[in-house]
């Protein structure tokens, strides 16, 4: 199904644009863009928050971000006027640039949570 375009946007562009970021494991979910990111540290995850909230905050469009102790659950949509634009398209893709600065790792890479080695 088509994701609901932002009025004023570019229909064809932002459809291209959505189609380019499915490819590269971002999901359209309730007409929202959204990726969960792993990470090998919690450092990471912190890193990889803070500077989607700096270039949010400077653009001025804000995603919805959930945390873990190695993942980072990014959702972006446009709230006024509803729907996706050019500016999920971007952050989206400024995302995967940043995550790949800072450096993901497999979910099997993760540490586990219990007891350390040295408290057995
Ligand atoms: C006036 C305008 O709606 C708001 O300033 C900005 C704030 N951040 C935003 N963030 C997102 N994701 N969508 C928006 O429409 C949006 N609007």
């Amino acid at each position: 199904m088509p994701p609901k375009i932002s009025e004023g946007q570019n229909e064809a562009a932002i459809n291209a644009g959505v189609d380019a970021l499915l490819g590269k494991g971002w999901n359209l979910v309730n007409n929202q863009l959204e990726k969960n990111y792993v990470f090998k540290t919690y450092t990471k995850v912190s890193d990889m928050h803070h500077v989607i909230a700096t270039r949010a905050k400077s653009v001025n469009h804000h995603p919805t971000m959930i945390s873990t102790m190695s993942t980072l659950k990014v959702i972006w949509t446009t709230h006024k006027p509803p729907g996706l634009s050019n500016k999920d398209i971007q952050m989206a893709d400024y995302c995967d640039e940043q995550a790949s600065s800072i450096g993901t790792v497999e979910p099997s890479e993760t540490p586990q949570c219990g007891p350390t080695p040295s408290t057995m």
